[in-house]
């Protein structure tokens, strides 16, 4: 579940000292990045013309690494230079590199670029000249790089400082940073490879990794599997998407609670009107059950905060999604049993834990850690948060999933892999991971149902 480490500035700079204390100096470090971006352009764009741009600190450094040794390959490389190098091993590479020099304002236009002005030591947006001309050169080239990060990127939130232009490929140097997951940035190359510099990462956040998942025993039946109850309300449609999501999940069977008359549907997930909050109540005294989701389908009037209330106290692993976000948001996020898993997306978080600044990821931490809970801070990019600081993001999800009833898939989804496991960080990582395949799978213009028919493939894939 673990994947590429993901450090931020900070991180990164006390990872590199551990390095230079281990006695590897500075500029061994500067040449083993060149070295290795030289490697992954030279693959990409082999002997085509390339300007590399080159800012004053170290990112500006392997671009002269990364020039001579392009050059020492037979391509035809030309260097510009956004002023003098200011750090030792910058200028040592710049010695290195040996050619000429342009001044960053009048180079012209090349084949290939790469952007080597500033990485994690970026402090403030561009020059806007500078951002402009940066667009400009790398508008106009068939290939384009940007070492380490894209220029004007800040490293640990992903927000564009200045403009930015669109790469094709983005070579993480030693590690991930937040900039390479979150949004807006990680949107802004098609290929992100990450170069491995020899640099020890025992961190704690990770980019999301396709799980590992394991089949049923022989000896296994359908409550050894987890037995799953959706408590649903007024909203039948939602609730069913999370319960039929939750028997495709790998769970061994699910119940769907509906206040709604006539509700008995004659397929896999069993359905049961529990009109009252007493009749929720006896179905939640189930010692059998593994997981139990509300939200989705659930209302926000009255009888929904009694059926929120009911499931609340219930003892069970618990999913809280949808309208049980936002219930709770107005109740300031009071009555979270530990070890629970919300899947809010922007919206829900704001209601509940609005206050949190800073990067997405700090913000799903600091929740995670608020409310004793597994948070899934849902987009484009979303952020699994452990309480005791574990956090996986997830990457590349088809934007075909911006759909009603895809949020109602991922959390009957999250409760099924929670019976299952048993753990809810390792059950929400499996189930973003899945939710993500399953769209994939499912091609364009899907919706919400043709994700769950994709599920068992998604999961026959990992075992
Ligand atoms: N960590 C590692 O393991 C390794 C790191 N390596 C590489 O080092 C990179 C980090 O290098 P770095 O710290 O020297 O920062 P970098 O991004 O080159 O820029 C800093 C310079 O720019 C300046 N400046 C900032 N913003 C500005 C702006 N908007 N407009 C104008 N100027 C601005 C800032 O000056 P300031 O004015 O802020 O004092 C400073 O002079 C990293 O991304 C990777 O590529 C590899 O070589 C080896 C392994
Ligand atoms: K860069």
């Amino acid at each position: 579940m673990t994947g590429t480490p993901i450090l931020t500035a900070a991180q990164m700079r006390e990872a590199e000292q551990a390095v230079f204390a281990s006695g590897i100096p500075e500029y061994e470090l500067m040449e083993r990045a060149g070295v290795a971006a030289a490697e992954i352009i030279w693959r990409a764009g082999a002997k085509r013309d390339a300007l590399v741009l080159c800012g004053p600190g170290n990112n500006g450094g392997d671009g002269f690494v990364i020039a001579r040794q392009l050059r020492s390959r037979g391509v035809p490389v030309r260097v510009a230079a956004l002023g003098e190098s200011r750090t030792e091993s910058a200028r040592k590479a710049r010695a290195a590199w040996n050619g000429p020099v342009e001044p960053f304002d009048q180079a012209g236009p090349a084949t290939q670029i790469i952007d080597a002005l500033f990485g994690t030591g970026l402090s403030r947006g561009l020059d806007a000249v500078v951002a402009e001309r940066l667009c400009d050169l790398t508008g106009r080239a068939a290939f384009s790089y940007a070492v380490d990060l894209p220029s004007g990127v800040d490293t640990d939130s992903g927000a564009l400082l200045s403009a930015v232009p669109d790469f094709g490929i983005c070579i993480a140097l030693g590690a991930l940073k937040p900039a390479h997951v979150l949004h807006p940035a990680a949107g802004l190359y098609r290929r992100l490879v990450c170069a491995d510099i020899g640099i020890a990462t025992s961190d704690t956040i990770h980019h999301l990794s396709p799980p590992h998942l394991v089949r049923p025993l022989a000896s296994d039946h359908k409550y050894s599997r987890g037995l799953v109850a959706v408590v649903g309300g007024e909203m039948a449609g939602a609730g069913r998407l999370a319960a039929h999501a939750a028997a495709r999940s790998g769970a061994g069977m699910v119940r769907h609670l509906t206040s709604l008359d006539g509700a008995a549907a004659l397929d896999a997930v069993i359905t049961r009107q529990a009109r009252g909050v007493d009749e929720v109540k006896a179905y939640l005294a189930d010692r059998r059950l593994a997981a139990v989701v509300v939200g989705p389908g659930l209302g926000r009037g009255g009888d929904a905060r009694d059926r929120l209330a009911a499931v609340l106290p219930c003892g069970h692993p618990l999913v809280l999604d949808a309208d049980a976000l936002t219930l709770l948001g107005g109740a300031g996020a009071e009555g979270i049993p530990h070890g629970s898993i919300l899947t809010p997306h922007e919206g829900e978080f704001a209601a509940l834990f609005g206050d949190l600044q800073g990067s997405k990821i700090n913000r799903a931490v600091g929740a995670a850690q608020r409310v004793s809970a597994v948070v899934v801070l849902k987009g484009a990019d979303s952020v699994i948060a452990a309480p005791d600081g574990r956090v996986a993001v997830a990457t590349g999800a088809s934007p075909w999933l911006s759909t009603a009833g895809t949020g109602d898939v991922l959390a009957g989804l999250a409760a099924g892999r929670l019976a299952v496991t048993g753990d809810p960080f390792r059950a929400a990582c499996e189930a973003v991971w899945l939710h993500g395949e399953a769209a994939r799978r499912a091609g364009a213009a899907f919706v919400a149902g043709d994700l769950i028919a994709q599920l068992p493939a998604a999961i026959g894939s990992r075992l």
